[in-house]
């Protein structure tokens, strides 16, 4: 059932985005709606991480706007982004996940229910009182998925979350996005990695030079896209 403050859909009207003078990305309009995880496909410099970033609001469009539905006073508290390579604090694993809980105001209590919670999801229960920044490259971006995750946020934002990462763990951050994404929440990913957006993708938007070329169910991009440059990158050719 639909939370009365959801924000979704959330439309991207006419964005646009400019850096240096170039055009990164221009005349971006699409709708993102409830539902199973969207990717944002492209090639190298398409504008994927630019896009995620104005749509969470880290970036300030150079036109157009982001606008959310729905009457929740700050759409930004309902989302969370988890990007490559996870920022972590000096500290514990489980300090890590209540650090951004005591900031939104939960009790005590509530921090610890929902980092046991979060630390359930994703497997590190046993790890909880190590340092985070020991951990290894697979366990730190399980614990930034776990940490986003106990926000309980409405959309999720993840950029290339498993650039760094080696088969066994992008498997296990996999898993989590898929858990994540049959509790319902509405998963936002890029990935140059066409495997991984057949494994995952409910829809895909497909970014070339700065513009959105096609934006639709995966299975309908996969099986015939609309645009050459599209069947040129699913046929693993080098355009840029
Ligand atoms: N803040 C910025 N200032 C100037 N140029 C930028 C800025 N952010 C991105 N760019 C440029 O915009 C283009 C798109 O960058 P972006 O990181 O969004 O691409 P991408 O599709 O995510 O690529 P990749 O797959 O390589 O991560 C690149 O040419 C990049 O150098």
């Amino acid at each position: 059932m639909r939370a009365p403050d959801a924000i979704l859909p959330l439309r991207a009207e006419g964005l646009g985005f400019r850096a240096g003078g170039v055009a990164v990305l221009q005349d971006v309009s699409f709708t993102l709606a409830a539902g199973p995880p969207t990717l944002i496909l492209g090639p190298n410099g398409a504008g994927k991480s630019v896009l995620l970033r104005l749509l969470h609001g880290l970036l300030a469009p150079s036109a157009g706007r982001v606008a959310w539905d729905g009457p929740a006073p700050d759409p930004r508290r309902h989302q969370a982004m988890v990007f490559q390579r996870p920022v972590l604090l000096r500290r514990s694993v489980l300090a890590n996940l209540r650090y951004p809980l005591f900031l939104a105001g939960l009790d005590r209590a509530e921090q610890d229910a929902r980092a046991a919670e979060a630390l359930a999801l994703v497997g590190l229960e046993a790890l909880a009182d190590r340092p985070a920044r020991r951990l290894s490259g697979g366990e730190q971006q399980r614990l930034a998925l776990a940490r986003a995750a106990a926000l309980r946020p409405e959309v999720l934002f993840l950029d290339e979350p498993c650039a760094s990462l080696d088969p066994a763990a992008t498997g296990a951050v996999e898993q989590i996005i898929q858990a994540l994404a049959a509790r319902g929440t509405k998963l936002v990913m890029t990935t140059h990695d066409l495997a991984q957006a057949r494994r995952l993708a409910g829809e895909i938007a497909f970014l070339h030079r700065g513009r959105l070329l096609e934006h639709g169910p995966a299975a309908r991009f996969f099986a015939s896209p609309e645009t050459g440059e599209a069947a040129a990158f699913l046929r693993g050719e080098l355009i840029w």
